[in-house]
Order: C-alpha cells, then structure tokens, then sequence
C-alpha cells in the first residue's frame, strides 16, 4: 500500500480513508478538464466471448481469430497477441485442457476471470511475471467485498462457482471461501472494458482505478483505449477534490440510480443529485423521466398519481389520465416488447424496424416527450435504419434524441458526444455539410475532453470535421464564383 501511496503521489494523487466511503482518491494538484488523472493496464482480463461471438484475448479484436489449438477455449488476432499473453495462458492452457468438452463449456468469462487471477497472483509470487506497486495481488485483497451483506442466495451462486474454478485449478491447498468472496469483490470492482464507442468488449479488474468512488454527478469519466483503463477529469478539479466517476447508466430518477447502486455496490448515494430525494425538483425530474405524458398532446406538463390511487393528473393542465388506460397501453408496450426481443433475434432488421416503430408508437402516446424508456426505443431504431442503411430515417431519430441527452447527462458525457457524432455522420452522408459541421464540431468538443486526442477514434473524427469543413469551403468559394 505504501509503494501504491508513493506511486500516487507522483501523479498528484492520494488514498484517504474515510468513514461513509471507505477507501477514497483525492487530488494533490489541479487537473484541468480532458487531463488524465490516471491510468492502469488491467491485473486481469477477459473478453466476454459465448459461443456465438468470439474475440482476441490480447487486444479484444474480432476479426482473423485463431482457436488455441490446446485448450479449444482461447481465441488470438495472430502470435503478437498469443505472445504477449503466453506467460499466463501457458499454464491457463494446461489446466483448460485437463476438461472435458462438456467442462469447457461451463468456463464463462467470469469463471475465466478468476482462474487467470489465482494463476496471476501464482507467476507473480514465483516472480515468473514482475510485480509493481500498483500491479500486484495486495492490491486485489484490499478490495471490498462486501461479503457480510451478499444475499444468501447469491452466496450460494458464488458457492458453486468457486467450485468450478477449483476443479479447473486442482490446487490441493485452495481457499474456496476466499474463491467466493473474491467473486463478490469481482462484483462491485470490475469493470466492462468497451471499446471508444462505449460497446462493452470484455471484462477487467484494474485494482488502483477500483479505488475510484461513485457519484451521479461525477468530476471524472472512465474510459477505455484498448484495454488500458483511462480517468479523465471532465471538469476543473482543483487539489484536495475527491476523484469520483459513475458506476452506473446515470439517465435515471434518483430511485432507479440509488435502486441499481444498492443492488449492485450495497451503498447509498450521498452525492448531489441524490441527496435531494423526494424534493419537488426531483419527484418532477423523476415523472418527466420515467412517467407519463398528458393526455393534451399540446401540454409538456408532467404527471403525478393521484393520493386516491384512481389516476395521474398533469402538474401543468389539471387533466387527469384514468389507471385503467395507463395500465392498458403500459402492458401492450410490454408484451410487445417481449415478443419484439422473442421475434427479432434472427436478424431479421424489417421485422425488427416495424415491430419497434409500433412500441414507439405506443410509448408517444404513453411517456413523456423526454421519456428515457422512448429515447431507448429510438436507439434501437436508429441501429436498425442504419443496419439497413436508411440514413435518412435513422437522422430523423437521432435527432428526436439528442435534448434528451441533453437534458440527462451533464455537459461533458461520452454518451453526449457520441451521440452528436453519429448525427454529424448522417448529416454529412446526406450532404447536410452545414449542420454536419455543426454536429461534429459538438461532438468533438465533448469527445476531446473524454476520450482524449490521440486515439485512431479521435483522430478520425477531427479528420470527418476537417473534410466536412473544407467541403463547406469549396462549395461556398464555387457558389460565389
Ligand atoms: C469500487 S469500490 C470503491 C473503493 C472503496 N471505497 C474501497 O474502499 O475500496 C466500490 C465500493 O466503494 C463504496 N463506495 C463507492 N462510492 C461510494 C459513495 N459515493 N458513497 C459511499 N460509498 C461508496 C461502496 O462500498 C462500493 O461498493
């Protein structure tokens, strides 16, 4: 721990303890907004592959993929890769190939997870892998568990599975409780490695970024450039500011996130946003976000149930909508959406596009305008139209999105840029150069500070700008000719 303090200290960083929190990351120096505040290769890692969809275990590539011809179980982009993971593999490979076929195919990425972290902590303790002081088992172990809280049940869970990789590991002395309260400490202290758009790619366990405190209103972002865990500050922090990025999908109400931190990370959220439940502000953002619209289609009012439990009245109009009719379309849009996930699982992108067209339908007449549960559906279609590459239809979409992410997420969110990149890619492949620039220029704005500038992803969004800008010069310079 004091080779990790030092090592912080180095980057203006500090670990203090405290109470509420527990282990905390606070700053010893100023950050300015798109600085990174650290970075950590992962102690271990896994792609999230399953028998369909396979990817490289070095760099989570999916293309030109090679089986491991000895244990049938791992997958390589070429020997660059195989030979950079050989050192942990070798004796991953062995224990692998000791299963049966029926065996393998129980080694999921969690449980492969675990293995390649007792196999870790082994090499490094026969010093076959060096050891750091912020790469080394210490730091695994002063993880939090949480162990004391975790439901019987998924004890239970966690049980079974550290049988399983006991079998794999056939270490006479192996601890299986340690085995199951390692899977608990996986559970509140990994992190989905995903790729600059934000599409989960595996899985990894980054013990200083873990150190990392949660808040819905965050100073910092997480990022991924490979599998290389970045932080970056997303605002001024200046020293003696606690480090804090977002566990979870923060475009909810204050119920839905303290809901989902609860379950998952057993504490409740004190920070800005959440500290102010149950004021009015937040009961309106919560019905606005989550509940329903007026019956007037001309009133952006938003909707609380009434005490006598028969009904919603608009805040704004006074109109009420009846439970009745509420209930009837919220349970259409539900068995249409199980039939839709049932149904369009096959790749068929028609099916899929009208099926959605219809629950969005459904949700226009149910949820407000800034409905989170409709800008979802929206998603889909998007991702469907362009699948299907009807550019126009999926612009059209996107822009319905864009003020809710505006209105849900904070200035600086990838999920923001993104979201302007993909409007500023439609634009410009319509030949809107125009508001293309406009977009891309937002985009890029926000992306700088979150992704950063030297990644491919970020070069070739300020390279589209660049081409985007100069085709606007050229058609202004031939219309004034
Ligand atoms: C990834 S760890 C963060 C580091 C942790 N504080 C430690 O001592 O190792 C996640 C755990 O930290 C605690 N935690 C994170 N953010 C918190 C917050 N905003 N308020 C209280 N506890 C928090 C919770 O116990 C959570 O399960």
């Amino acid at each position: 721990m004091d080779g990790m303090q030092s090592a912080l200290q180095d980057r203006g960083l500090t670990v203090t303890n405290l109470p509420e929190k527990g282990r905390c990351l606070f700053t010893n120096k100023d950050f300015s907004p798109g600085e990174v505040i650290i970075s950590q290769e992962p102690y271990v890692c896994v792609p999230n592959n399953s028998s369909s969809n396979s990817r490289c275990d070095g760099c989570f590539a999916s293309s030109n993929l090679k089986k491991c011809s000895a244990c049938q179980v791992v997958w390589y982009c070429g020997s660059g890769c195989q030979k950079l993971e050989w050192k942990l593999h070798r004796v991953e490979c062995q224990a692998l190939s000791r299963l049966d076929k029926e065996k393998r195919k129980s080694v999921t990425p969690s449980i492969r997870l675990m293995v390649k972290l007792y196999l870790r902590r082994k090499l490094q303790s026969e010093m076959v892998i060096p050891t750091t002081a912020t790469d080394n088992y210490s730091l695994v172990e002063a993880l939090v568990s949480h162990i004391s809280d975790i439901h019987e049940k998924q004890l239970v869970l966690y049980a079974q599975m550290a049988n399983l990789v006991n079998s794999i590991l056939q270490w006479p002395e192996i601890n299986i409780k340690e085995i199951a309260e390692n899977f608990s400490k996986l559970a509140c202290n990994a992190h989905t490695i995903c790729d600059s758009e934000l599409r989960p790619l595996g899985t990894g366990l980054y013990p200083v970024i873990s150190i990392i405190n949660h808040s819905c209103l965050p100073n910092a972002v997480l990022v991924f450039e490979g599998r290389v865990a970045v932080v970056r500050a997303v605002q001024h922090m200046p020293k003696g500011a606690e480090v804090l990025i977002s566990y979870i999908e923060t475009a909810g109400s204050t119920m839905t996130r303290k809901k989902a931190l609860t379950e998952q990370y057993l504490f409740t959220c004190t920070c800005p946003r959440c500290i102010k439940v149950g004021q009015y502000d937040d009961i309106r953002e919560g019905a606005i976000l989550e509940g329903y619209r007026c019956k007037d289609d001309g009133c952006s009012g938003f909707l609380l149930r009434e005490s006598d439990g028969k009904g919603f009245t608009c805040q704004q109009c006074g109109l009420v909508r009846s439970k009745e009719e509420i209930k009837t379309l919220a349970s259409e849009i539900t068995a249409l959406s199980s039939k839709t996930l049932a149904s369009t699982s096959c790749n068929n992108h028609q099916e899929a596009l009208s099926m959605y067209k219809m629950i969005e339908k459904l949700q226009r007449k149910l949820c407000h305008s800034f409905s989170i549960s409709l800008m979802q559906t929206r998603e889909k279609l998007i991702k469907i139209l362009m699948e299907l590459e009807d550019w126009r239809e999926a612009l059209a979409y996107c822009r319905l999105t864009i003020p809710v992410y505006q209105r849900v997420y904070p200035q600086f969110h990838p999920l923001l840029g993104l979201q302007f990149y993909t409007c500023g890619k439609l634009e410009w492949f319509l030949g809107d150069t125009e508001n293309a620039i406009k977009s891309l220029t937002k985009a890029a704005d926000i992306l700088r500070i979150t992704h950063g500038t030297n990644s491919p992803f970020m070069k070739e969004l300020i390279i589209k700008l660049e081409e985007a800008r100069a085709e606007a010069s050229y058609k202004l310079s031939t219309k004034n000719e």
